[in-house]
């Protein structure tokens, strides 16, 4: 049986999933999982489509086991366990597309070039992807691979909503606004015209909230804004990224404090978010489960910039319908969804939180004004479905 593998490196986790393709190509789900906390603790699942564990492991306190290292352990666990399944090509998650990709492509060495000309504007992800496709190729160089990229859902957003009020000719030299998270916000747009069409033909923020974090203003499931700018550094404050920063900042911790120009960048992105406000942890999780008050600030800080950015984006749709969960924090941390919810009365949000506590997937009361949703994401689908699109033709 022919089968599509669809790989998803994102800045703390290697999602994965192998979908078989029946006669008429349509997938469906064989096995899926992930390697979470990886810079952590890193900790494998691999489970069916029903759900059941297939395979577990733990890194205990191997922080410094790299996104490498891990995907060559899947690689050998794949190679075993792939009863008969004959893989025909391999769809790979890549963050940044640059004004260039604007649809998913097929992989080859010019495309890998201009790829790797973009990885200092995505430094967590884009050497991760471009490696695992590099490994891939250096195993089975005629197989076929595809990038879908994370700011192709964005490409066609009002040219307004692209511009930094900086020198025209930056950003004609493609220094402009792209957006990330753009394979789960396709997904969730797709989702909810399934699941509310008269939601999805409105006014919606899809508020992405992982490790890393963004929002999508969607007018009837197209993107016209979102909080992400050049870099995946901008906008929400995130596991370890600052988010959204006074400029000056910059100058002055370069010209003032003495600090290089790659010290600069490892603190935006790797020391700085939850992490750094609160000393203890990047994870959600932890920090939800500490007493300790720097991690109630940490979590604060999180709450109120992304209650903050749902009205800016509320202004760029002009009003809200609805807003959507999504991603690990969205998805799994009803405590997280509540407070950014009671920020945002004033909007028209009602909350209820029994549903919301219960894990439902509506969890505004029915006479509130802005409905609010949580839709599992699954970005891994979506790459399956664009490597389709690229290998036969067949549009998503
Ligand atoms: N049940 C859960 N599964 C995964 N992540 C969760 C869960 N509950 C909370 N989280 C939080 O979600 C974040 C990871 O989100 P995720 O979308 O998996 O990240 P990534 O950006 O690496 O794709 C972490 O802060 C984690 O603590
Ligand atoms: C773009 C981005 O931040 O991705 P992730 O959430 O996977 O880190
Ligand atoms: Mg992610």
């Amino acid at each position: 049986m022919k089968a599509i593998v669809s790989l998803n490196a994102g800045s703390s986790s290697i999602k994965f999933a192998l979908f078989t393709l029946d006669d008429d190509r349509t997938p469906t789900l064989s096995a899926g999982g992930k390697i979470e906390r990886i810079g952590i603790s890193p900790r494998l699942t691999i489970r069916d489509a029903a759900g059941a564990l297939l395979q577990e492991h733990d890194w205990r306190d191997e922080a410094a086991l790299t996104h490498a290292d891990l995907l060559a352990w899947l690689f050998a666990w794949a190679t075993e366990h792939l009863d008969g399944r004959e893989v025909i090509a391999i769809g790979h998650r890549v963050v940044h597309g640059g004004t260039d990709f604007s649809r998913p492509c097929l992989i080859d060495d010019a495309v890998l070039d201009e790829l790797e000309s973009l990885s200092a504007l995505a430094p967590l992800h884009q050497p991760h992807n471009l490696g695992a496709i590099r490994a891939i190729a250096a195993i089975a160089p005629e197989l076929p691979q595809v990038a879908c990229f994370d700011t192709a859902f964005h490409h066609d957003r009002p040219p307004l909503a692209t511009r930094f009020a900086l020198p025209r000719a930056l950003h004609d030299q493609g220094i402009r606004r792209y957006g990330f998270h753009g394979l789960s916000y396709e997904y969730i747009a797709h989702q909810l015209r399934k699941i509310d069409p008269a939601m999805a033909r409105g006014r919606v923020v899809v508020a992405h909230l992982g490790n890393g974090a963004s929002m999508c203003a969607m007018a009837d499931g197209k993107s016209v804004d979102t909080t992400m700018g050049f870099t995946a550094l901008d906008g929400l404050m995130m596991g370890t990224r600052c988010g959204a920063l006074d400029p000056g900042v910059v100058l002055h911790l370069q010209t003032q404090m003495g600090m290089g120009a790659s010290e600069v960048e490892s603190m935006l992105y790797s020391k700085s978010g939850l992490l750094g406000v609160s000393g203890i942890s990047s994870d959600m999780r932890e920090l939800a489960a500490s007493d300790r008050a720097e991690a109630a600030d940490a979590i604060e800080l999180f709450v109120w910039r992304a209650a903050r950015e749902v009205a800016a984006l509320t202004a760029s749709l002009g009003g809200l319908d609805g807003i959507v969960f999504t991603a690990g924090i969205g998805e799994h941390q009803a405590d997280i969804r509540s407070r950014i919810c009671q920020r945002l009365e004033w909007l028209g949000i009602q909350i209820n939180e029994i549903a919301n506590a219960a894990g439902a997937p509506a969890i505004s009361f029915d006479d509130s004004v802005v409905k609010v949703r949580v839709i599992p994401t699954d970005e891994e689908h979506m790459i399956c479905l664009h490597t389709l699109s690229v290998l036969f033709g067949v549009q998503p």
